[in-house]
């Protein structure tokens, strides 16, 4: 059983620390021993009350089979809070919330569990306790690390055609087109790392935050001198100029090791988002087939044990689907790899968890959870960082170079073979595989330096959060983006295509 742990109920001494679309994140400013150097992740719901994130306690549950992969004291816990100190919470943060967060989402009063993790803007002191006076905090979401797109001048990666997409929607934040790119970002090329972390910098949308001694540091989007400037003194106080900072973050990127395990998992998505919806349709289809009045809940139950589901007697629709895509533990301990993963950099040694990602993945392979054409895992993920978009083509290349995915279908019929329950398998499983990417495609990176040492290198460290599993339910919208995606580039084409004539 999971154990729900009680907490520090006093609204005052929790700060409105930032928050993301479906979460907002508190720091804990009382005097409880084991409470200090803690945040509180709370969810949120829209504003008319429905929950956003369809987050399950699974998530948390997960976490505590990796108890022993995560730094002592770093875990999540899940902990109870009560609709009262939710209202509490929710009347005294208002006032801080950025307006564009407030107009969209408001805390989930209805939702009696919270998580309490590790406040990874800061470095622990020496008995474990934050000194948070002495450290930068950088958040990176670094999105997807391989194009996935082509257009008449070359390669192009999802991140600069979301770009368009916010720049014409007129999104608060993209209002001047950034210059970041995630694929430069992941790459082996230190110049080309250190050149895109430069140009989050500059321009940091909901890329990039800054944190000094735990709080978080408003950098305007495009760079007010006096914000930076007080940026500036906050560096200079733990002896590093701007740049500096950066090459250091950058280093220490690198030296965890996290670029590559992230790009494993994100590359975990084999077949692009048009194929995933056309099994998702089929999976549907299908189970839709044996719900009906006549169907044959044998087969139905053949089916979920197929893909290591429970047994669900007359279950709806939606109660399956969830008992499908519940990531299985073999998929989770992937991302756990992640949640784990941690740098000391001052050492220069890294706790990077390479090799336990590559024999998780090889055991992913092996159940059948990862698609066959992922078959050859010897140096997956080893090489990936810049060869892949040279020498295997991205799903989305794929689309464009005509393999189209067809039409959803009815993936077996009551009189189930091998061959039909194979197809079934693979579907489901390619799904669950998607989902896995799609959270690390979405996670970001918290790096916390301390004061610059001697030799120009900082003590450190590399945290990776936001790991929440990713709702099937999201499929249909995922589908209607690349839509809308794909509709630019042939915009960019069109454009070229103008251009030189
Ligand atoms: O759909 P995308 O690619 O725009 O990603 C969403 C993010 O937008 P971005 O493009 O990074 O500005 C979006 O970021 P913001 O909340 O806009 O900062 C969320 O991360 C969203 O995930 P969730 O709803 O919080 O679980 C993300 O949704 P999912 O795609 O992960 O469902
Ligand atoms: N462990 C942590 N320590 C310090 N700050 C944190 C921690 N977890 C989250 N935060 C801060 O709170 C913000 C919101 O948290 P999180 O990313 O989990 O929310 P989300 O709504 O799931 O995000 P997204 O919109 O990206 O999906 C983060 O961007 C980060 O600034």
């Amino acid at each position: 059983m999971l154990e729900l742990l009680e907490v520090d109920m006093t609204a005052s001494v929790w700060h409105y620390k930032a928050e993301g679309g479906s979460s907002i994140v508190l720091s804990y400013a009382g005097t409880t021993e084991n409470l200090r150097g803690k945040v509180l992740r709370i969810s949120k719901s829209s504003l008319v009350g429905h929950p956003i994130a369809k987050r399950t306690t699974n998530d948390l549950l997960f976490a505590s089979h990796f108890q022993h992969l995560i730094p002592s004291g770093s875990a999540p816990v899940l902990v109870n809070v009560t609709p009262s100190f939710l209202a509490r919470i929710a009347s005294s943060i208002e006032p801080v919330r950025p307006a564009c967060r407030r107009e969209s989402a408001a805390i989930d009063l209805h939702n009696p569990c919270a998580v309490l993790l590790e406040d990874s803007t800061v470095l622990p002191g020496p008995e474990n306790i934050p000194a948070i006076h002495r450290t930068i905090g950088i958040e990176i979401k670094p999105k997807i690390g391989f194009p996935e797109f082509r257009c008449p001048t070359g390669p192009l990666c999802r991140y600069s055609l979301m770009q368009a997409l916010k720049l014409g929607a007129g999104v608060p934040d993209a209002h001047v087109r950034s210059s970041y790119c995630p694929v430069a970002f992941f790459s082996a090329d230190r110049a080309r790392r250190l050149r895109s972390l430069r140009a989050l910098f500059e321009c940091p949308q909901n890329n990039f935050r800054l944190f000094v001694d735990g709080c978080l540091h408003s950098l305007p989007s495009h760079g007010s001198a006096r914000a930076l400037d007080s940026f500036e003194l906050a560096l200079r106080s733990l002896g590093w100029t701007v740049e500096e900072a950066l090459v250091a973050t950058c280093d220490l990127l690198h030296d965890s090791g996290v670029l590559v395990n992230l790009a494993a998992i994100q590359q975990l998505d084999q077949v692009g988002i048009y194929r995933i919806s056309i099994l998702y349709e089929s999976i549907i289809l299908t189970l839709n087939q044996f719900l009906r009045p006549g169907g044959s809940p044998e087969t139905l139950n053949l089916l979920l044990r197929a893909v290591n589901c429970r047994e669900v007697p007359k279950a709806s629709l939606a109660l399956l689907l969830d008992e499908l895509f519940e990531p299985d533990l073999t998929a989770r301990t992937a991302l756990s790899y992640l949640t784990a993963q941690h740098a000391e950099a001052h050492v220069r040694e890294t706790s990077c968890c390479c090799g336990e990602l590559q024999i998780c993945l090889e055991q992913l392979a092996r159940s059948g959870r990862i698609p066959k054409s992922l078959d050859g895992l010897s140096g997956f993920g080893a090489n990936l960082v810049d060869e892949r978009p040279k020498s295997a083509p991205s799903p989305m290349f794929r689309f464009f170079w005509g393999e189209a995915p067809g039409e959803p279908q009815v993936l077996v019929n009551h009189n189930l073979d091998n061959g039909a329950l194979k197809d079934w398998c693979t579907a489901v499983n390619e799904v669950r595989c998607f989902l896995c990417s799609d959270t690390a495609k979405d996670c970001s990176l918290l790096i916390a330096i301390g004061a610059r040492l001697p030799a120009g290198s900082a003590a450190g460290r590399v945290r990776v959060i936001d790991l929440d599993a990713k709702h099937h339910s999201r499929i249909p919208r995922w589908k209607r983006l690349e839509d809308r995606l794909l509709e630019a580039v042939t915009t960019l084409e069109e454009s070229s295509l103008t251009a030189s004539s």
